[in-house]
């Protein structure tokens, strides 16, 4: 051994510690062959130190992304910085399975892992250190909460009884579509729709038979719709579907669609069906129009205009006219 070689005997002391703790330690010399395999490393690969020593890193692991790893590798050489991977940038390094007992169910071992170059007595860096950290606890804490995170969000914009939008996610779609309209002139309807009698439907089979006719419609409302349309529950028996890229002339093939679905659907209850009709007010975007919630009066007042005149009909009023 030259003067300028560190002792590997004296490191391997001084880092003793190290190969106490629950963190794997690995040392490589430029030409990638191992000169440290630490009791972590060992149990968790399964290949021991002694049959490892002074073999090239890439060879005895043929799985691991070697390219990209060199480079990482090769810069902590000739920066002579330390260098640092989380298992957000990469789930891991080596891969180990996880044994962690509280995520007992992780895919594998998510590591943080740190290059540190390793002087020795001349400065110069001929080892580098890898210190892989088992992350795998926090690591599912955090894919858990994303996870949670997104399901919370879809609560959120849901209306529990239907699955369709409810009316605070429907309006700021609605909101969406106004202002693009205003970008793009490109028109679109509005329909508010509501069940005709339905207090009626409650009184005489009882409310869960009342959820069940919404349900139903809510259904039929989906299916008459396109996906890009916006379909929410506005209210306990009123819905409201905003058709974008939609004429009010065009619309009207949507209602008679939806009347149709409607007029055929007999819900059974016990000895009987139920059926119901349906009131609806359209009108279509205009300029005229200073925020969407004019124009949702405006619905709201067609299809009051529906309801008036005998229910069982659509009522399209126009702001242009
Ligand atoms: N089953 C059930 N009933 C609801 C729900 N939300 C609102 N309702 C009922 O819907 C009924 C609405 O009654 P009204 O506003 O008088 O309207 P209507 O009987 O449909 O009469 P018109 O709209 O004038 O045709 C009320 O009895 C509410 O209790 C719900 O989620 N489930």
């Amino acid at each position: 051994m030259t003067a300028t070689e560190p002792n590997i005997e004296e490191l391997h002391l001084q880092l003793g510690l190290l190969q106490m703790l629950d963190v794997g330690l690995v040392v490589l010399d430029k030409d990638y062959n191992i000169y440290l395999w630490n009791t972590f490393m060992e149990n968790h690969s399964g290949r021991l130190h002694s049959r490892l020593y002074k073999k090239n890193l890439f060879e005895c692991f043929s799985e691991l992304p070697a390219t990209w790893f060199r480079r990482k590798i090769e810069s902590v050489f000739t920066l002579k910085n330390r260098s640092f991977i989380t298992w957000e940038q990469r789930p891991y390094l080596f891969h180990f399975k996880s044994y962690r007992p509280i995520t007992g169910n992780a895919p594998h071992m998510y590591q943080n892992v740190t290059l540190i170059p390793l002087s020795s007595p001349d400065g110069k860096v001929n080892h580098v250190g890898i210190l892989i950290y088992d992350v795998t606890d926090a690591a599912m804490g955090r894919r858990a909460l994303e996870k949670a995170n997104g399901q919370l969000e879809k609560l959120s914009r849901t209306d529990a009884l239907t699955g369709l939008f409810n009316r605070g996610f429907w309006e700021s779609q609605m909101l969406h579509e106004f202002n693009r309209f205003a970008r793009t002139q490109s028109p679109s309807t509005l329909i508010m729709v509501d069940i005709d009698h339905f207090k009626r439907i409650n009184d005489t089979y009882g409310h869960p038979a009342g959820d069940e006719v919404i349900r139903q419609l809510s259904a039929c409302l989906q299916e008459a719709t396109r996906n890009t349309d916006i379909v929410g529950r506005y209210g306990g028996e009123e819905f409201a579907l905003l058709l974008v890229d939609t004429k009010a002339s065009q619309a009207n093939i949507l209602v008679n669609r939806l009347r149709d679905a409607v007029d055929s659907l007999a819900i059974p209850h016990l000895d009987e069906s139920i059926t119901f009709t349906l009131s609806m007010g359209m009108v279509e975007i205009s300029n005229l129009f200073q925020t969407y919630e004019q124009w949702i009066q405006l619905a709201d007042q067609a299809l009051y205009q529906s309801k008036q005149n005998g229910r069982n009909r659509v009522t399209v009023l126009s702001m242009d006219e």
